[in-house]
């Protein structure tokens, strides 16, 4: 470490921030007084909390998930319906649990967790409904949730009956604090519950040999759990439950609650991939909570570690800050070039149907489905994303590479319509972009800088949002109301092309209170209409003019740069006939100057 950093460090941590002299081969130097700001410490009480690795072993040596990638998508198993549903002030009825099951399997998902049908008797009849009403499609497995308690293992299956395709999830806390605070039981009767209630699983499953039912079970707190102690009881399930390649069982290693950083949790399951026994007849399953705010990188590690299956909730609902978002991950999948296969194209829709069933609303930064993730109202990142456009339609490559959005919003259902919106953060290249793609409006590259001087005053006035709308009003008030403030207005006027091809322009002309008949000549029409203008004692001297062709609608749009009277000015014009448009490009920069 260079010595000014850690003298940096030690100041950091002095009360007194003294700056102690450095012995150097030649001789002490008195340390000069550090040039920043540093970090004191607070009044937080953060000794009361331990790190994860003073609460948990994590014997992971050797680690290779750093190494790895993600080439396909694991196994995604939605929980929304119970996790998710546990999680909501007013759990969802019957209609709103049949939504959104019907949305999940719409999206493609093939497992999808469907209740906790000891709980209650909603939960119940769910699984009820689910196993009479034909809603579950044949390549679809539906899961069900138990503590490891007999009647309500019993009750979870009655309520799976005439269901053909069932995975039973079998929980319960294994890690130190919740056996001894919550269960009051040490490690070897937890054990015992759990082969009691395993052997029941099998017991009913086998009453019913026309089904096919798999076994799940999840070490509730697996992340605090010493992980001997989860190879001994999730070794003694596979066994147990004689589990096969072709008959898997799922261990499902939860972070319960999050505690450490998502390196800790890939190390874990790593471990567990490792040293589970019978691997290859054992789904790695894993359910990250988002305390931290990083459900999604211990998803992505612990996948890149070995687990096969992910469960979670879309958008993230779920106890606390959440189950880990599986839009979030699949979305990161697509973007990063590997298929989801889950089908997000109209993300709105899903997102509309979340909320219906959740009654809680979907935050507008919310990865890509909040409503303002593919918006930007910074200048610079507008003229990016414009010219990113810009380059896309010219060329052929099928390659998205826009700059500022990570993908393409047409995947997910979106428009381009909200991707630049316009305020006083905003700059040229914003503003004429949605002049542009909002009304056909493509302002010459010299006119833009002007424009957006105009419409940095409105916002900067107003402090809000300019919609289309109201920029292509701001246009129309700055540059196509004719007379405005200026004086000067073309009361009626004629351009002729003489026989020596010279123009001829003739017009009744109002300069301020004074109207008379003028006339020029020129090169082409504007010219002549920049002389009858000197005749009546305006000098305009057109430096540049455009027309923009006809739009929809047979009108053409014409710009024009002027200098009048020492001053530079663009104006605009209008009108289905290009002349005119011109020789109303030209009297609104004469305008505009002299307004
Ligand atoms: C991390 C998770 O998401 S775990 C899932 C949590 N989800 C839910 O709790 C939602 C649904 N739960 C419920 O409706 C109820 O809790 C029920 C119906 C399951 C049980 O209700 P009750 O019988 O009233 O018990 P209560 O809710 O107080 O649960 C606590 C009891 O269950 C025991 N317990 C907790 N987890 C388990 C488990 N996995 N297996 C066996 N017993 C358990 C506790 O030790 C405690 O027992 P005690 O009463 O002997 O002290
Ligand atoms: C899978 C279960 C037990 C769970 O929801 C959790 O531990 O968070
Ligand atoms: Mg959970």
């Amino acid at each position: 470490m260079p010595e000014s950093m850690s003298a940096a460090t030690s100041d950091a941590r002095s009360p007194m921030h003294s700056f102690p002299t450095i012995c150097t081969p030649r001789g002490p130097v008195p340390r000069a007084a550090p040039r920043w700001n540093r970090q004191r410490s607070s009044s937080m009480p953060s000794h009361r909390y331990r790190s994860a690795f003073d609460r948990v072993a994590v014997p992971l040596t050797g680690r290779s998930w750093p190494q790895a990638r993600i080439e396909r998508a694991p196994l995604w198993v939605p929980v929304d319906l119970r996790d998710g549903n546990q999680a909501l002030a007013e759990p969802m009825d019957t209609p709103r649990k049949r939504r959104m099951f019907d949305l999940l399997v719409a999206m493609g998902f093939k497992e999808i967790e469907v209740g906790y049908p000891s709980a209650s008797r909603t939960d119940f009849d769910f699984v009820r409904h689910l196993a009479t009403s034909g809603a579950v499609p044949d390549d679809v497995t539906v899961v069900v949730f138990t503590p490891a308690k007999p009647d309500l293992i019993d009750r979870t299956f009655a309520s799976v009956a005439g269901l053909d395709r069932v995975v039973v999830h079998l929980y319960i806390a294994t890690a130190p604090v919740w056996r001894e605070v919550v269960l009051g039981r040490d490690r070897a009767e937890v054990h015992g519950v759990v082969l009691d209630a395993a052997r029941r699983m099998d017991r009913l499953a086998r009453a019913r040999p026309g089904a096919d039912i798999r076994f799940q079970f999840s070490p509730e707190v697996f992340n605090l759990t010493e992980p001997d102690y989860i190879l001994e009881i999730c070794d003694s399930l596979t066994e147990l439950w004689d589990a096969s390649p072709d008959r898997p069982v799922v261990h499902n290693l939860p972070a319960t609650v999050e505690i450490a950083t998502p390196n800790v949790y890939a190390d874990q399951i790593e471990y567990m991939h490792r040293h589970l026994a019978r691997r290859d007849a054992v789904i790695l399953s894993v359910h990250p909570h988002n305390d931290r705010g990083t459900g999604v990188a211990c998803a992505e590690l612990a996948v890149l570690a070995g687990a096969q299956r992910v469960e979670g909730c879309l958008f993230g609902n779920g106890e606390r800050t959440g189950n880990v978002d599986l839009v979030n991950l699949a979305l990161n999948l697509h973007a990063q070039g590997v298929d989801p296969m889950i089908d997000f194209s109209d993300i709105d829709e899903i997102r509309r149907t979340v909320e219906h069933c959740n009654r809680l609303p979907v935050p507008p930064r919310h990865p890509y489905g909040g409503d303002l993730v593919y918006t930007a109202f910074s200048g610079t990142h507008q003229d990016a994303i414009s010219k990113g456009f810009a380059r896309r339609a010219d060329s052929a490559s099928e390659l998205w590479e826009v700059p500022y959005l990570p993908i393409d919003p047409a995947d997910v259902g979106r428009t381009y319509e909200a991707v630049i919106r316009v305020n006083s953060q905003s700059g040229k290249g914003g503003i004429a972009h949605l002049l542009r793609t909002g009304h056909g409006v493509d302002l010459p590259a010299g006119m833009r800088a002007e424009f957006s001087r105009t419409v940095q005053e409105a916002t900067d006035d107003s402090g809000a949002e300019a919609t289309g709308k109201d920029l292509w009003n701001l246009f129309e008030a700055a540059y196509l109301v004719p007379g405005r403030d200026g004086g000067v207005a073309l009361a009626s006027w004629s351009a002729q092309t003489g026989p020596a091809g010279e123009h001829r322009f003739v017009c009744t002309l109002r300069v301020d209170d004074r109207e008379g008949d003028y006339e020029g000549t020129g090169t082409g029409p504007v010219t002549a209409f920049a002389d009858a203008l000197a005749a009546a004692g305006v000098e305009a001297a057109v430096l540049e003019l455009s027309e923009q062709h006809p739009d929809g609608a047979g009108t053409t749009t014409a710009y024009a740069r002027c200098r009048v009277g020492g001053e530079e000015r663009w104006g605009a014009g209008r009108d289905a006939s290009g002349v005119a448009a011109s020789v109303a490009a030209v009297l609104s920069a004469v305008n505009r100057a002299r307004g």
